[in-house]
């Protein structure tokens, strides 16, 4: 399916090559262009200790923090549908390497040797290097003129089931970048369903609740890099969006750009350098009907420093139906219809996410 001229077009290139506007693709239309100058997370906000997400320890999940642990996760859950976690027992020097692994590759190889990872433009969430996000095709009803591009360029690896991984098809350089992408998985893995565990408890439901209506996880890892934009007022780095599968493990460097929609209003996320942002996603809020929202969240840009974020998704497989858990719905009527996983991811990268419009259409009420 030829998708457009622009697939081919790498963000970065375009930065590199010093253009002063943005191209027409990639300017937002006015009502989502973000507001640079009172978009701080402390600006229009009197209540600090409620305006940027919280961050809660983890304790390295010792049995006698737990009931702590997990009431700290149900508010965070309910207030933000996303938190910071420490002392979650991943070594920060892991989360640095993983980083400058990405950066390096983005920065240091040549944009013709990183073209030939080019992941394939007319599939969902296909391995490999690419710049847009969605699959719009000439044909559809969404139409390519309506879509507006994103300002980044991100690198996508499959990581579970150990079936899908084949680092021979990840970056070759630096030298250790197939390694780290390894490890990180595993540890991150580990990670995911610990926190599952906890957010299952946090609502009274049995410990391996989420995990088993889940079923096979399927972990996607995407390190994505903003460059420089011109024009960042114009412009969006990742278009407002909630993410699709269960929870998402998210860290970023130190020059921030991540927001998240709350009460209406877009906070910054600080980048903290050793914590890892927790972000609910839409299967996590029907499992919950609803007492549980994915946050919606997007990335902005910056005129002088390119960014980076690694973000690690946890999803069910394709042909996996999630519906809402009976024990919460025994309290209140079932939200949410129930949804083939893959009817979801189809549905999401064909029309867009436009903020939580596509978990939107499977509300009952
Ligand atoms: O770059 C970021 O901070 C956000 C990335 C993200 O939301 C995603 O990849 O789904
Ligand atoms: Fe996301």
């Amino acid at each position: 399916m030829e998708v457009g001229g622009e697939a081919m077009m790498r963000v970065q290139a375009l930065s590199e090559a010093g253009v002063s506007q943005v191209p027409p693709p990639y300017i937002q239309l006015p009502h989502n262009r973000p507001q640079l100058k009172f978009n701080t997370s402390s600006t229009s906000n009197n209540n600090q200790s409620s305006s940027i997400p919280p961050v809660i320890d983890l304790f390295n999940f010792k049995p006698n923090c737990r009931d702590l642990v997990r009431e700290s996760i149900g508010r965070a859950c309910r207030e933000w549908g996303a938190f910071h976690v420490t002392s979650h027992g991943i070594p920060t020097s892991l989360l640095d390497h993983i980083k400058a692994a990405g950066l390096s590759f983005f920065k240091h190889c040549p944009i013709p040797d990183k073209l030939k990872y080019s992941c394939n433009p007319s599939s969902f969430a296909s391995e490999g290097y690419g710049s847009r996000m969605l699959l719009l095709g000439k044909d559809d009803p969404h139409n390519e003129g309506n879509v507006v591009l994103d300002w980044r360029d991100y690198f996508d690896h499959h990581t579970f089931p150990l079936s899908r991984r084949n680092p021979s098809r990840w970056p070759h350089f630096p030298p250790d970048y197939r390694e780290i992408v390894a490890m990180y998985a595993d540890q991150m893995m580990t990670l995911a369903q610990k926190l599952m565990g906890l957010i299952s408890e946090s609502l009274g439901l049995r410990s391996s609740y989420i995990e088993d209506a889940v079923g096979e996880l399927y972990q996607n890892i995407t390190i994505s890099y903003y460059p420089p934009c011109p024009q960042p007022e114009l412009t969006l780095g990742l278009q407002s969006h909630s993410d699709m599968g269960a929870i998402t493990l998210l860290i970023q460097d130190d020059v921030g750009g991540l927001q998240l929609l709350n009460h209406n209003r877009w906070v910054t996320v600080p980048p903290l350098s050793n914590a890892i942002l927790v972000i609910l996603a839409d299967q996590t809020e029907i499992m919950t009907n609803g007492k549980y929202r994915s946050a919606q969240h997007r990335a902005i840009t910056n005129a002088t420093q390119s960014r980076l974020s690694v973000a690690t998704f946890h999803d069910p497989a394709k042909a996996t139906k999630i519906s809402p858990a009976s024990e919460l719905v025994e309290e209140s009527s079932p939200q949410y219809r129930e949804v083939v996983y893959g009817d979801y991811v189809s549905s999401w990268y064909t029309k867009g996410p436009d903020g939580k419009r596509n978990i939107d259409s499977l509300l009952l009420n």
